[in-house]
């Protein structure tokens, strides 16, 4: 029997998300970096990368103990996140001629 409770678990739980908000804040900067430096929508996307990056968070989760289906699903949607953050930086930078 253990002395924790869900009260104990759930402090862990938030002590985690700090640490994760921390690193998407990190994440997120050099995303917007790199989509001030594309040249248009089609590069903002990069559904190659996007693949790579899966790859490649899936092999760590391997490594790391995770689901590696949560660790892909996770990205894809965080990623998806960021290509709508990134189209609308790339956007107040260069405004659509609407045909890209
Ligand atoms: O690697 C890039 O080019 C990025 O802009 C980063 C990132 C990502 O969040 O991983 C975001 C948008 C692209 O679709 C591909 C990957």
């Amino acid at each position: 029997m253990t002395d924790r409770g869900i009260d104990d678990v759930r402090a862990e739980i938030d002590a985690v998300d700090r640490d994760i908000v921390r690193l998407i804040a990190q994440r997120q900067r050099s995303v917007v970096e790199a989509g001030l430096m594309k040249v248009d929508r089609h590069a903002v996307r990069a559904p190659g990368r996007v693949e790579q990056v899966v790859d490649k968070v899936r092999t760590l989760a391997d490594e790391a103990g995770a689901d590696p289906e949560v660790v892909e699903r996770t990205y894809r949607a965080m990623i998806g996140a960021f290509i709508d953050l990134e189209l609308s930086v790339h956007e107040r930078r260069a405004p659509s001629r609407g045909d890209e």
